[in-house]
């Protein structure tokens, strides 16, 4: 399990952990400085790297690290931004250490970041316990490190962005964009989710070897296949279309139906036995690029015994309102996407039908359909996606699938986790049919709703990860493209469970 720790549960397991934690956090962040100059092949005496130290404990760490460094031979330039407050213990024993240490102590200087040809930069200005926006020296600080090109390695958390959120702590703020993160004690959802994975780059989290039994049970977590790998499948031979569900695809209002043809394509190539397309508007004859989906009109169809998509180009017309409303009181097992939701954020009859079924249900919107069914603004969302998803779960008691950087999955149990695969290839018109047909499918062949959201987005951002790393994308991947690299995926997993 990869457990996430809120900032406050942190300051709880450092206040009662024993030891110099600081030393063991410095250690941990030199060790990591001198594997990321090994893979330049830079010796420590030919390796110039700046340490950037500020008026807390995090500044106390890059002392540490500095002091570390310059004592394996590592030409080492502080630039101490000091406070107006005290300074703990361990960060002037810290700060002894690296003056007494061949490391350079030189003014803070922007230019001087710009103006040198620095190898590595590790940014110890501030950690978990900055308190609001970085201004004046320290903003300027932290825009020259960006404008580098070298590797820059951020202590705990990049310097400017809130732990648990992912945000950059503003108005008017700014943080660092480390391509490394050494993050001490415990991993932490802002590095993972909204802008953290642009500002956190690659996160090792280090323990300190602090005794696990200080830590407090997580309620979240970072998706991974060994959350969900035991509801993978392997064929037996004595099997027919029967065995593997009914996906029925509730959409395509007039003029959208490639919403549900993408939705329709990757619920038969995530393994539903049988997959119809039920259309708000007159339907296709058929799908002549997937011919294998059943095209029906969404009124004439009879989904019981099937999982419905519900919303991939519904539209929310009066009708579509009606068609909704009799899959949700089918109390079928059902995920509800794109217009679905969009009609369950305007429709009170539907919002409370909803809350009131029993059967399994996945909701998947991105931040603005989420903002409109908690009836808020999107910026309230984005700002705090972990409480968002969690506060529209319990509303709906629904497992709830908030799309976006980091797509945070939550249950009505107060269950939270955080998917670290996909990329910017995904910001792309029809993906999230794709997700939804992905999700229907593993409903249909007998998924539990939790883990059938957990392995859906995974694999769907993994499919994405795989064309990236083959060229095709982030620029112009088109959605369709995941649905085959999705099976792959997919078949893969279930080969890996299988031998085991
Ligand atoms: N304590 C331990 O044993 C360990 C700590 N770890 C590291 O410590 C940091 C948390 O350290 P903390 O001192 O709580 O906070 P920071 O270093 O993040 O910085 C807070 C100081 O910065 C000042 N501050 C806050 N905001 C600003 C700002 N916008 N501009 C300038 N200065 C700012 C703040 O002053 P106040 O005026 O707000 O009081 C503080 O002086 C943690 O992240 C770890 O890196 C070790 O990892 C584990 C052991
Ligand atoms: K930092």
């Amino acid at each position: 399990m990869k457990p996430l720790y809120s900032v406050a549960q942190i300051r709880e397991v450092e206040r009662s952990a024993p030891g110099d934690l600081m030393a063991r956090a410095g250690e941990a962040a030199a060790r990591l400085v001198l594997e990321l100059l090994a893979l330049r092949a830079l010796r420590a005496h030919e390796a110039k790297v700046l340490v950037l130290a500020g008026p807390g404990n995090n500044g106390g760490d890059a002392f540490d690290v500095a002091a570390r460094l310059a004592h394996g031979g590592v030409r080492v330039t502080v630039m101490h931004l000091g406070g107006s407050g005290a300074t703990s213990p361990e960060r002037d024993r810290a700060l002894q250490r690296a003056r007494a240490s061949a490391a350079a102590f030189i003014e803070p200087s922007p230019q001087d970041i710009a103006e040198t040809a620095w190898h590595l930069v590790v940014d110890g200005l501030f950690g978990i316990g900055l308190g609001r926006p970085l201004a004046g020296l320290a903003a300027a600080l932290v825009a020259a490190v960006n404008a580098l090109t070298c590797s820059v390695l951020a202590l705990d958390v990049p310097s400017g962005l809130d732990g648990d959120t992912g945000c950059v702590i503003g108005p008017g703020g700014t943080a660092i964009e480390a391509t490394h993160t050494v993050t001490f004690i415990g991993d932490k959802p802002g590095l993972h989710t909204a802008d953290g994975r642009d500002h956190a780059g690659a996160v090792t989290v280090s323990a300190l070897a602090i005794d696990p039994a200080l830590y407090p049970t997580a309620t979240l977590h970072l998706n991974e296949p060994a959350l969900f790998v035991s509801h993978l499948q392997p064929r037996r031979h004595n099997s027919h279309k029967g065995s593997f569900g009914n996906v029925a695809v509730l959409g395509g209002a007039p003029g959208m139906a490639g919403a549900p043809i993408l939705a329709g394509r990757a619920a038969l190539h995530a393994g539903a036995g049988r997959v119809y397309l039920c259309f708000a508007g007159p339907p296709l004859a058929l799908d002549a690029g997937q011919p294998e989906l059943m095209c029906r009109a969404a009124q004439d169809f009879d989904a019981a015994g099937a999982v419905t998509v519900a919303g991939p180009g519904l539209g929310t017309a009066p009708a579509a309102a009606l068609l909704l409303a009799r899959t949700l009181a089918a109390d079928q097992p059902l995920l509800a996407d794109a217009d679905a939701l969009n009609l369950l954020a305007t429709d009170a009859a539907l919002h409370a039908a909803l809350a009131a079924r029993t059967a399994a249900t996945i909701l998947t919107p991105h931040p603005l359909e989420a903002a409109r069914l908690l009836a808020t603004g999107i910026g309230t969302v984005q700002s705090d996606r972990i409480a968002a998803a969690r506060g529209l779960a319990q509303q709906t008691r629904a497992i709830v699938v908030l799309k976006g950087s980091g797509t945070v999955i939550a249950a009505p149990d107060g269950r939270i986790v955080i998917n670290p695969t996909g990329n910017p290839a995904l910001a792309t018109a029809g993906t999230g049919d794709v997700l939804a047909g992905l999700t229907g499918a593993l409903l249909a062949q007998g998924w539990p709703a939790w883990e059938a959201a957990l392995a859906a987005v995974w694999l769907h951002g993994i499919a994405a990860d795989e064309l990236v790393e083959d060229g095709a994308g982030p620029i112009g991947l088109a959605a369709g493209e995941l649905i085959p690299a999705i099976r792959v995926a997919l078949n893969r997993l279930v080969a890996a469970q299988a031998r085991r």
